[in-house]
């Protein structure tokens, strides 16, 4: 087998986000969330699941870290609950709920464990949702407030902040398709709320750099690699109009400035218009300091005339799937990433979630998850391949630390390398995190 080995200086860690592990909905003057609506809307989660008690990590956070600790990780990627800290989402600010997260970080500080923090991880404050959500660019300013209460609130403790996690989920897979919270299914208003997306974050990167805090800045879009079917033009295209849904529609307006064209032509042809007002643009193209990537999964697609948005259809050749029925595509990862660093420079970037889903439950106090641990090993491959290519990665950071509320999936679908049992709330540390702990301690692997 081949050893595989990472530069010295990478940094290793985890992520998890604050509906999906804290629980306490309404502990200590936290406000509702479209995820506490939506999750208790009868048929939008399965089992009917919700974050009420989830991981219970907002009173477990001290087991969680020491669990953080004995992984080796020096980097832990979590969000913020906005209506913990806005109830309403913007006016009166809820100490209890700022008191909380001083103590998590203070904890993760202690214990030699770099805070990275993702202020918009989904939970969107109801009060704002009652006011038409990201369709209201009255959103966008609130997000730019919540941002600036919380870069000065941690000044010196977190210097590494997200603004947003997938602005792709947050507006099209939440408006378009659907199937995660509030439950739209709109493309009109999936394209004008992406853009108020991209908005929020150039208002917040304006409200950091105003600040004159030190740090880092940047947001963490999800992609996924699409491979053309054949070498025909029509497969191509229709593959490019796929990944272009995620790669060039929320990189571009960052990077270069502008919605792709060959986007916003197809997005006319389905009778959606972008509403761009002026000074837009210059929030959304401001240099950041990173870019966390969420990558997962790839598909082989080609050309299916007048089928779904793009004209286009997955074709199933055979990839083995995780227990989420995804393809596990590692060379889709180093394509990507290579992709992202030809299509647009040398921008550092974060892994800043890869993972797979495997339900391997506890027998006799293991979980035997070697499926996780050959995911890892194929994705850290493929990284690895990318480093040696140039493409300035910083860091990787597996999704995720801890089982926990998988969105419309509820507590079906597992991605943690520590399993929670979510009756008794007892976490099993899983093969895969003694695996993920020798690779960091040794830099290497051997595939
Ligand atoms: O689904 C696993 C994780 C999820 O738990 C995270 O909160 C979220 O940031 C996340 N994003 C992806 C990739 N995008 C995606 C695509 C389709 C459905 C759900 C997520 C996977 N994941």
């Amino acid at each position: 087998m081949a050893i595989i080995e990472f530069p010295k200086d990478i940094r290793w860690g985890a992520a998890t986000a604050a509906y999906q592990i804290e629980g306490a909905a309404t502990k200590d003057g936290r406000g509702l969330s479209i995820w506490d609506t939506f999750s208790k809307t009868p048929g939008k989660v399965l089992n009917g699941d919700n974050g009420d008690i989830a991981c219970d990590s907002y009173h477990r956070y001290e087991e969680d870290i020491e669990l953080m600790k004995e992984l080796g990780i020096d980097i832990y990627r979590f969000s913020v609950s906005w209506p913990r800290i806005f109830p309403t989402g913007t006016g009166e600010v809820n100490q209890s709920g700022l008191q909380y997260y001083h103590d998590f970080v203070d904890a993760l500080l202690a214990n030699g464990i770099e805070p990275m923090c993702t202020l918009y991880h989904w939970d969107l404050p109801q009060a704002l949702q009652d006011k038409g959500g990201w369709e209201n660019r009255e959103t966008v300013d609130a997000f730019a407030e919540y941002s600036d209460l919380m870069f000065k609130e941690f000044d010196g403790k977190i210097k590494k902040w997200i603004t947003i996690n997938e602005p792709w989920c947050v507006s099209f897979l939440s408006n378009f398709i659907g199937i995660h919270a509030p439950g739209y299914q709109n493309l009109q208003l999936a394209t004008t709320i992406s853009h108020h997306l991209l908005l929020a974050h150039g208002k917040a990167v304006t409200k950091f750099r105003e600040s004159g805090l030190t740090g880092e800045i940047g947001y963490a879009p999800n992609l996924e690699w699409n491979e053309p079917y054949s070498n025909k033009q029509e497969d191509i295209d229709a593959c490019n109009r796929g990944m272009g849904w995620f790669i060039e529609w929320f990189f571009d307006p960052v990077f270069k400035g502008s919605y792709p064209q060959f986007m916003l032509d197809w997005f006319e042809k389905k009778g959606v218009t972008l509403s761009i007002q002026d000074g837009d643009m210059a929030f959304i193209h401001q240099p950041i300091d990173f870019v966390g990537i969420n990558y997962y999964t790839g598909s082989v697609v080609r050309y299916k005339e007048n089928h779904e948005l793009f004209d286009n259809e997955k074709v199933d050749i055979g990839y083995e799937k995780t227990d989420f029925d995804w393809n596990i595509y590692p060379e889709g990862f180093y394509k990507a990433l290579s992709k992202l660093k030809d299509q647009y420079g040398q921008i550092p970037i974060y892994i800043t979630e890869n993972g797979a889903c495997y339900n391997d439950g506890v027998e006799n106090g293991r979980v035997k998850d070697q499926r996780r641990i050959d995911y890892l090993k194929q994705h850290l491959t493929s990284l690895s391949r990318a480093i040696d290519s140039g493409v300035n990665i910083k860091g990787y950071l597996t999704w995720s630390l801890l089982d926990n509320f998988e969105w419309a999936e509820g507590y079906d679908k597992r991605f943690g390398i520590i399993h929670v049992d979510f009756n008794t709330l007892e976490r099993t540390k899983k093969d895969s995190y003694y695996w993920y702990k020798q690779t960091i301690k040794n830099g290497w692997f051997d595939m």
